[in-house]
């Protein structure tokens, strides 16, 4: 089982291609980092995965299957903010709601108190918020996830946590992780491969399509 991108090209509309036929490959239960200077577009290339984007030609892959255009999302993006991807309007219960009702297994291992349920986001701290992103992307039919600096706000302690957490869960459940981050140290720790942003064109480094 694997994501798989093959031959991916992409342009914002009115500027140059970011990729011209970028290839990638996630095996499920593998932990992957995306490197590369800022603006080489790893998190265009993250939003094209999980389906926020539509490349411009070639084809992604989810364990044989292409990308659904809507509906059910087997490819879960988490961003840097989470203040921004909840609504402002919604208790913390309701913006679970949207997605799935989590096990409370699921919300104890996440690390969610059952307290926190009927609070607003913004009764949350950052750290909390980002807990509730992380419980709402695990659904039973997830299959990959996309970190997009997922802890860069948050301190040591809590990005800690934050990681040896949803490592855990990702090795239990067997989904592939891509990793985005600036952080060399955190990619050296977590990371099973790691694929620099400006190389996924070449089919002889680092990211190997083996079918
Ligand atoms: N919505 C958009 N419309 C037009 N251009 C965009 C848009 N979003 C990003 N870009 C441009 O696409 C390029 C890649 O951006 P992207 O955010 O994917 O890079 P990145 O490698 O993730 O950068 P960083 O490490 O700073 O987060 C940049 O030049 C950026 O200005």
């Amino acid at each position: 089982m694997a994501l798989i991108v093959r031959d991916l090209t992409f342009a914002y509309p009115g500027g140059e291609p970011l990729y011209k036929a970028a290839n990638l490959r996630i095996e499920s239960g593998t932990v992957v980092g995306l490197t590369g200077p800022s603006g080489t577009g790893k998190s265009t290339l993250g939003a094209l995965i999980a389906g926020d984007l539509r490349p411009r030609s070639g084809e992604i892959l989810v364990d044989g299957l292409p990308l659904p255009r809507r509906g059910f999302r087997p490819v879960q993006l988490i961003h840097q903010h989470p203040e921004h991807a909840v609504n402002p309007r919604w208790r913390m219960r309701s913006v679970l709601g949207e997605s799935h009702r989590p096990s409370p297994e699921t919300l104890e291992r996440v690390g969610i108190r059952r307290e926190w349920l009927d609070r607003w986001p913004e009764e949350l701290s950052g750290g909390e918020l980002q807990r509730f992103c992380i419980a709402r992307a695990l659904r039973a039919d997830t299959r990959y996830i996309v970190a997009d600096e997922m802890t860069t706000m948050f301190d040591a302690i809590t990005q800690a946590q934050i990681w040896h957490m949803l490592i855990d869960i990702v090795r239990d459940r067997e989904l592939g992780l891509l990793v985005i981050s600036h952080e060399q140290a955190l990619l050296d720790r977590i990371c099973d491969e790691q694929l620099p942003v400006d190389r996924l064109q070449n089919p002889h480094t680092l990211s190997p399509e083996k079918s």
